[in-house]
């Protein structure tokens, strides 16, 4: 099958992975025109950077830009001419996950495979993963991340929400004697507050989303009609339930920015109302997405909030709260590679077992954002009334709960005539980020 055939399929059929081969999908549009703009969107800023870059590692990273950029633009033909994919040939420690997973994909697809043709969630992966080789190919910059001028700038651009939000939660931990009712309304508001901080997310076609109202907290209330799913109640209960000793929550974040900020937040809160004793924050290995949340980004946070006592003495505060947390041990953050290979999650079990029995400890485990969906319910196309349990094809370490706004072009879950009517009122509702779910899997 060749790039050009018209013949190719147009809508993705029914129970599909997704892949760019179905011309009128998300995946189609994201292969053709964003995959491109965002490595043309890497030379541009290494370009602009470049002073910048050189005083920071060195001369001799001069010479060697140029040859990172040519890479670069080699990468952009390759996937603007639909070339097949290599195996990496980097040292880092997860290329031999890599290189297993395309012999596998080469022997199943019965050729190579290329960007137009496999699934939607291997190429978009791959490409991230290939600009991270370039780097790691490089004498002076191996660990370079592209995107993290454009982490540092979001954070910084939504500081207003942050104080509010900030402000808020302070107030919030300094509370006591709040009934259990009042426990259970806040900690569900700052559920949603963390759900709808995934419309910050800059590899998104809508870019980075500021509501217009600095009050976050105001905002979410009146966005409850947009989230499709809400399944949040099971939080609670769940929660209150579980009586566990040495009860550990595990969230698997999403971007960095106002997005991890919420994050940290809700992770305070259920500590805090003694709802868990532990959180594990699991964030990208590799600069992931544009703006997923590396470690480095974490604790960038944390020392910028540290810095910002000039906005609000709830920033230092939350700062100096959350470096306890980490020393003490209740908070822990990690990094496994799984979380950057092209995997769906119903693949943990046989590909990552050790990552697996580690999240079967948890009492829940938070699934943030539209990519983490994506894995968590096979890249498929199912019938928008399948179950989410069944979309999820027997992954199951532990208590779930996906918060996502919708990015993609992929759902379970709804009930009959919603997507319909959905539909009706929003044509692009599956791909805007405007619509969320909160899906739980007891
Ligand atoms: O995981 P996130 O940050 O919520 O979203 C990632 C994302 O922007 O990237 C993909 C397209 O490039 C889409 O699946 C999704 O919209
Ligand atoms: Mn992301």
């Amino acid at each position: 099958m060749s790039f050009n055939d018209d013949s190719i399929d147009i809508v993705t059929p029914a129970n599909a992975v997704l892949s760019a081969k179905f011309r009128r999908s998300f995946a189609y549009q994201t292969v053709r025109d964003r995959l491109p703009v965002t490595i043309t969107k890497v030379i541009d800023n290494l370009v602009r950077d470049k002073d910048q870059i050189v005083q920071d590692l060195g001369e001799f990273t001069k010479e060697e830009m140029k040859e990172v950029i040519g890479s670069f633009s080699k990468l952009k033909n390759e996937v603007q001419t639909n070339k097949p994919f290599e195996v990496l040939t980097s040292d880092g420690p997860d290329v031999s996950s890599w290189n297993t997973y395309y012999e596998r994909e080469r022997e199943r697809e019965g050729e190579k495979p290329r960007w137009f043709h496999t699934s939607w969630l291997y190429a978009e992966c791959y490409m991230y993963r290939r600009i991270h080789e370039v780097f790691e190919l490089s004498t002076s910059m191996k660990t370079f991340d592209p995107f993290n001028k454009q982490k540092k700038d979001a954070f910084l651009n939504s500081l207003d929400l942050i104080v509010f939000l900030g402000n808020h939660v302070m107030q919030l931990l300094r509370m006591k004697n709040l009934s259990q009712l009042e426990m259970k309304e806040e900690l569900l508001r700052l559920v949603k507050v963390t759900l709808w901080g995934n419309q910050h997310d800059l590899s998104h076609p809508t870019g980075y989303k500021l509501p217009e109202e600095a009050n976050p907290l105001e905002h979410i209330d009146r966005l409850n009609e947009y989230i499709l799913i809400d399944d949040s109640h099971h939080i609670w209960s769940t929660l209150t339930a579980s009586g566990k000793a040495n009860a550990v929550i595990d969230i698997v974040n999403d971007n960095a920015g106002y997005e991890i900020f919420t994050d940290l937040c809700l992770a305070d809160v259920l500590c805090t109302f003694s709802l868990t004793d532990k959180v594990r924050f699991h964030v990208k290995a590799l600069p992931w997405f544009i703006s997923d949340t590396t470690k480095h980004d974490f604790f960038w946070v944390l020392q910028k909030l540290a810095d910002l006592s000039c906005k609000s003495s709830s920033l230092p505060a939350l700062a100096t709260r959350w470096e306890e947390h980490l020393q003490s041990g209740r908070w822990v953050v990690e990094a496994e590679d799984f979380w950057t290979l092209p995997h769906a999650y119903n693949e943990m079990k046989a590909t990552d077992n050790n990552l697996y029995t580690k999240l079967s400890e948890a009492t829940l485990v938070i699934f943030k954002g539209d990519l983490n969906y994506r894995k968590l319910v096979g890249e498929t196309n199912w019938l928008p009334t399948e179950s989410f349990t069944n979309a999820l094809q027997g992954f199951h370490p532990a208590p779930l709960v996906t918060l996502r706004t919708l990015k993609a072009d992929l759902i379970c879950g709804l009930q009959p005539g919603q997507a319909e009517m959905t539909a009706a009122k929003s044509h692009n509702w599956l791909t805007s980020g405007d619509y969320a779910v909160i899906q739980f899997d007891g």
